[in-house]
């Protein structure tokens, strides 16, 4: 196929790592939760289900690209903050969807994975602009997209820099009225031929009812799928979106049961249940939490880099300061559990380094100088 210069089949195909989670490898990786993002208790839920039925990523929307401008557009930020904390709570990883630059710039650094729905597919300037950042991102089939023009799309985005896209079929548009759409299960096949990326499949936005997902979603990885999303709600037939299609809990967790040995017969893997025990989980988890604190120290450090231009040499260092956030520190570090002694002994460290790089940027700002901490 003509153009696919990143897309197309090379020797190995990709796995999309994201967080110790790894999109494409052996294990197939469950996606779950609602269609739309309502309140804090159904996220919550949503997430407990997921986890205790072996999933690992906790969908939810918040920019909602209806087809019809009268059902309910989403919650925004608001409900952005209910799925953070809710992946949080369960240690999940998360996905949303974004409708434009807007929406991408306002969950782009609190989502784990970034969805262009299958009415953005052929959103060019969309693609473009999640090519240019540093998170994967699921790209859904369009709705009467052909497998060329969903893969040429994905190219769009590898062309612009971002190599982790994950593929997902979510059903197309044919003829036939008694499901939503059709899962063109053929294409997870067509397109592993044709591309190195990693295949989901979306059962739910297919069928568009709840009776057809646990068959479709066997099939998925039977015909070669490397992940499922599928949507759950505590309450399907309060949900404010996609009700019919959405599994109760309990059919959630049958499903995932059922997952185990449909994969092991395809020489791939799933684990139902929760794992959090396991030693190799638990380094999983470490590394996130390593990630987030080291993302926060270098927060840290930008800040009070900030704050060394608007001091002057002699007052770079303020020992009253550094006294009032150790002890507020120190009693926080009670209540949490930490030693006290932790603390104090780490934030010295830092707080040296911060005042190394406010003197080095006073008094040598073109030079390269080395710290003593080998910062620069
Ligand atoms: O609060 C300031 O004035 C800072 O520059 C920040 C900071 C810190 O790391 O928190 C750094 C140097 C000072 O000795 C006190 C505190």
């Amino acid at each position: 196929m003509k153009d696919l210069l990143l897309a197309g089949r090379k020797a190995e195909r990709s796995v999309v790592e994201v967080k110790g989670v790894s999109i494409g490898g052996r294990e197939i990786i469950l996606m779950g939760g609602p269609c739309a993002v309502e309140s804090r208790e159904q996220m919550s839920q949503s997430a407990k289900t997921v986890k205790d039925a072996g999933g690992k990523i906790l969908r939810g929307g918040v920019f909602k690209p209806r087809t019809s401008p009268y059902s309910f557009q989403g919650l925004g930020l608001e409900g952005l903050n209910y799925l953070v904390q809710a992946a949080k709570e369960q240690d999940l990883l998360c996905v949303t969807e974004v409708i434009d630059r807007q929406s991408l710039d306002l969950v782009v650094d609190k989502v784990d994975i970034i969805q262009i729905g299958a009415r953005n597919m052929q959103n060019f300037e969309l693609l473009k602009t999640v090519g240019s950042i540093n998170k994967p991102v699921i790209l859904k089939r369009g709705l009467s997209a052909t497998v060329e023009e969903w893969l040429l799309a994905a190219e769009y985005i590898l062309a612009s820099g971002n190599q982790r896209v994950i593929l997902c079929e979510r059903g197309i548009r044919t003829y036939e009225p008694s499901t939503r759409n059709t899962l063109d299960l053929s294409a997870v096949g067509v397109t592993k031929s044709l591309s190195h990326l990693p295949v989901i499949v979306d059962p739910s936005h297919a069928a568009g009812r709840r009776d057809l997902i646990s068959s479709l979603s066997k099939a998925a990885i039977a015909a070669g799928a490397d992940g499922l999303l599928i949507e759950t709600h505590p309450d399907p037939d309060r949900a404010s979106s996609d009700g019919p299609q959405s599994l109760t809990p309990e059919q959630f967790m049958a499903l995932a049961q059922e997952l185990e040995p449909v994969a092991d017969s395809v020489q791939r893997s799933f684990t139902f249940g929760r794992r959090e025990d396991t030693l190799e989980a638990l380094r999983a988890r470490i590394d996130r939490i390593d990630e987030s604190l080291l993302e926060k120290l270098a927060e840290r450090i930008q800040v009070v880099k900030r704050m060394g231009d608007q001091k002057r040499l002699d007052q770079v260092k303020d020992s009253n300061r550094q006294k009032e956030i150790l002890q507020r520190l120190v009693a926080l570090a009670a209540e949490l559990e930490v030693p006290g002694e932790l603390v104090k002994r780490i934030y010295p460290l830092i707080f040296e380094y911060g005042i190394q790089c406010q003197i080095k940027s006073k008094l040598f700002q073109e030079s390269d100088i080395e710290l003593p901490l080998g910062g620069r």
